[in-house]
């Protein structure tokens, strides 16, 4: 793809991601199975659209001395200066003149010459002036807040609760690439198996240490792949494979999964029970269910049945005690997904925060009584906050005194993870710097 087409296509994913609210990891995936995109092309384009989405508000800053005179400026104009700086301040690899001509033309065909002299004009300055200090800042969380594009109630609030070393390699981590990891389909293919046919196309594989199905690909993207097509493999990140990992699951078992779609862990439970006995998979939204059902299928696992619920009226249709184990993948605020989804720190306020909450602790007080007594629960979110992940478990276990924190949780974790910064007695919290894995909570429940 000529370098000028794959530029335009990112712009046009930057303003859709930035303006309407599209998912970056949805639409990027989509544009390269839709383009068929060399594996060169394709990390190009996904380093300019991750790139500039991650560090939005620091190039904001950077420019604001050139940009500040105009009066308004167009969204679509905005993220072209955008991605310009990036390239030139943080991908060596690309000559700043080429990025310069190319934005101009992209400006000259999209726009008036007015809108081209204007973008010339500011990347030149960047190019021969540099760009505004950060040192202007005193105040050491605005200042980590514009330096790693974070906005700034969260920055603050995760200084309260993990303090400020903690949140800035959290926050730094947040701006590099998270390695793709894949989960093979056990009953279908083996690890060494699938490892062996990547690395023979290239792929620079390994064995990741949270599963003993999952593989960290170092480099590239395996989603036009037939191991992943034909669904031998499924892409999910390691962090997420620990949770059927922990479920403590045996062939036979009844499951209710209450947060299901798209299905990632329900398909791993279904795998770790290999597909023997029953996994209930319900969602809120009858779209997604299906793609449970649409994932099921592509695996070719036959245990689970999916459809729409409300989980918080789960006791009205299932008899108390009906199940073996329960997954609670709660919704979240998806705070430790910002590698693979940079859009959600712009449109997260602290506000959903409390919000989500009462919606995980109703959920978990209506599943309650559907574990069967010496049963186990687990919790999960992708989320770094206390509010939503240990206080929630404290909140629920106050409640319901019939419920323990599995005291075989910690001995059951993989090794690494026991010296963990984030290992607290109510569960385990992975932050995105230490494992390079999302941000993640959970924890383990046990039925006296
Ligand atoms: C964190 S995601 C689940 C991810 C899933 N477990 C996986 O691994 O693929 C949370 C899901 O909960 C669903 N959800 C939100 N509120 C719900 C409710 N009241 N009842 C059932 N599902 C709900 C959302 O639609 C979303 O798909």
């Amino acid at each position: 793809m000529a370098k000028y087409v794959l530029r335009e296509t990112a712009l046009h994913l930057l303003t859709r991601i930035g303006e309407q609210g599209g998912f970056s990891h949805v639409l990027l995936d989509r544009e390269m199975s839709k383009q068929e995109l060399s594996r060169q092309d394709g990390a190009l384009l996904t380093e300019i659209v991750y790139g500039t989405l991650q560090r939005r508000d620091l190039i904001d800053y950077y420019i604001q001395p050139y940009t500040a005179g105009q009066k308004k400026i167009k969204p679509w104009v905005r993220w072209l200066l955008y991605m310009s700086v990036y390239q030139m301040i943080f991908l060596e690899r690309v000559p700043d003149h080429a990025v310069i001509h190319e934005a101009v033309e992209i400006s000259k065909k999209r726009g008036h010459k007015g809108i081209s002299s204007f973008m010339n004009g500011v990347l030149r300055n960047v190019q021969r002036k540099g760009v505004q200090s950060l040192d202007h800042i005193e105040n050491d969380v605005m200042r980590l807040a514009v330096e790693t594009s974070h906005p700034e109630w969260l920055v603050r609030r995760w200084v309260d609760q993990y303090g400020m070393e903690t949140t800035r390699l959290m926050c730094e981590a947040n701006n590099h690439h998270l390695p793709m990891s894949i989960r093979i389909q056990p009953l279908r293919i083996s690890r060494s198996d699938a490892a062996g046919e990547l690395r023979q196309e290239g792929f620079s594989v390994e064995e990741s240490p949270f599963s003993t199905q999952g593989l960290v690909v170092k480099e590239g993207n395996i989603i036009n792949h037939r191991l992943f097509k034909e669904g031998f493999v499924s892409v999910q990140d390691q962090s997420s494979m620990l949770v059927a990992e922990m479920m403590d699951l045996d062939e036979g078992m009844a499951v209710l999964d209450a947060c299901s779609a798209p299905g990632g862990k329900t398909t791993h439970i279904a795998e770790k029970m290999k597909d023997k006995g029953s996994v209930t998979a319900y969602d809120l939204h009858e779209k997604k269910a299906k793609l449970v059902s649409k994932k099921a299928e592509q695996l070719q696992l036959t245990s689970i049945k999916a459809g729409q619920a409300d989980s918080r009226t789960l006791t009205s249709v299932h008899a108390s005690e009906s199940f073996d184990r329960i997954l609670l993948d709660a919704p979240c605020s998806g705070l430790g997904v910002l590698r693979g989804k940079p859009d959600i720190k712009y449109h997260k306020s602290e506000e959903d925060i409390y919000k989500l909450r009462s919606i995980q602790d109703d959920l978990f007080h209506e599943v309650a009584p559907l574990l069967k007594s010496g049963g186990k629960l687990v919790y999960s979110t992708c989320t770094v906050d206390r509010h939503e992940n240990e206080e929630a478990v404290r909140h629920f276990l106050d409640q319901h005194p019939e419920y323990e924190l599995d005291p075989s949780f910690v001995n059951d974790l993989p090794d690494a993870l026991r010296q963990g910064e984030g290992l607290t007695e109510t569960g385990l919290q992975l932050f995105p710097h230490e494992w390079d894995t999302d941000g993640f909570f959970l924890t383990r429940l046990v039925k006296k």
